[in-house]
C-alpha cells in the first residue's frame, strides 16, 4: 500500500510550517502515520545544500546554480525520505516541493519552465504530489510576517516584484491543475485558516483510507 504525498506551497510567511504541524497532529490523532519534511532539506545532506542556498553570499549565485542545487537536494530527499516513507504507507507532508521551483526559479528568476520540467522528469520520474495546498496571501502581508520573525535569508532579501512574480506563478499553476491544487486563504487569522483546512483534511483522510 503506497502512502499519500501532500505538499504545502505558498510565498514567505504564508503559514506553511505552522499548518504543517497542525495537519500532522490532526492526522496522527486519527491513527495515521505521518512523515513531516521540507524542501530544500529534509535529510542531513540536503539540509547542508539548503544552508548554501539560503545564506547570503558575497559572490552572486548564478540562477542555474540555484536551480541545480534545488534539484540536487530534492534527489537526496526523495531517495532518503520521501520514497521510503511513501513505500511504508505513510502520509508525507512536505513544506514546499517542485511547485516552488516553478514559482521561484521560473516565476521569480525568470527561468524557462521547460528547463525545470526536464529536471523534474530526470529527478522524479513520474512521482508528483497527490495533493497540494497552496497558502495564498498578498506579498506585503507575508513579508511582514517574515520580517517580524527575524533575520532575513537570501530569498527573503528579494524585492516586492520578485515575490509578486512568485505569487502569480503559484496561482497560475493552481489554475492549470485544479485536480491537484487546493487554494487556502492564508491572509485570514490562524484559527480561520485552520477551520478552512477541515475540508481538505477530510479529503486527505478519505484518500488515505482508500489507498
Ligand atoms: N494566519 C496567520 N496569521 C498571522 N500570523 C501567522 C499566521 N500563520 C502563521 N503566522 C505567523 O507568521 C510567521 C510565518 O509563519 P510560518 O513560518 O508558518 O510560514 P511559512 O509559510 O512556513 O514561511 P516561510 O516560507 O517564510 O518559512 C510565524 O511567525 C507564524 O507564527
Ligand atoms: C523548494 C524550493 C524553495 N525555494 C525557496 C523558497 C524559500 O524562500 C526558501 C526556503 O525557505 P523556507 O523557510 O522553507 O520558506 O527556498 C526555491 O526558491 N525553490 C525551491 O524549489
Amino acid at each position: 500500500m503506497r502512502g499519500l504525498f501532500i505538499t504545502l506551497e505558498g510565498p514567505e510567511g504564508a503559514g506553511k510550517t505552522t499548518n504543517r504541524a497542525y495537519l500532522a497532529e490532526q492526522l496522527q490523532a486519527q491513527g495515521f502515520s505521518v512523515a513531516l519534511t521540507r524542501e530544500p532539506g529534509g535529510t542531513a545532506l540536503a539540509e547542508q545544500i539548503r544552508d548554501i542556498l539560503l545564506a547570503p553570499h558575497t559572490e552572486p549565485m548564478a540562477v542555474d546554480t540555484e536551480l541545480l542545487l534545488m534539484f540536487a537536494a530534492r534527489a537526496q530527499h526523495l531517495a532518503q525520505v520521501i520514497e521510503p516513507a511513501l513505500a511504508a504507507g505513510k502520509i508525507v507532508i512536505c513544506d514546499r516541493f517542485t511547485d516552488a521551483t516553478y514559482a521561484y526559479q521560473g516565476g521569480g528568476r525568470g527561468l524557462d519552465c521547460s528547463r525545470i520540467a526536464l529536471l523534474e522528469q530526470f529527478v522524479q520520474g513520474d512521482l508528483r504530489p497527490d495533493m497540494t495546498l497552496l497558502f495564498d496571501l498578498p506579498v506585503a502581508d507575508g513579508m511582514a510576517r517574515a520580517v517580524a520573525r527575524g533575520k532575513l535569508d537570501r530569498f527573503e532579501q528579494e524585492q516586492h516584484d520578485f515575490f509578486e512574480a512568485v505569487r502569480q506563478a503559484y496561482l497560475q499553476r493552481a489554475a492549470d491543475d485544479p485536480e491537484r491544487f487546493r487554494l487556502v486563504n492564508a491572509q485570514q487569522a490562524l484559527p480561520e485558516v485552520q477551520k478552512s483546512l477541515a475540508v481538505h483534511l477530510q479529503e486527505i483522510v478519505e484518500r488515505a483510507r482508500a489507498q
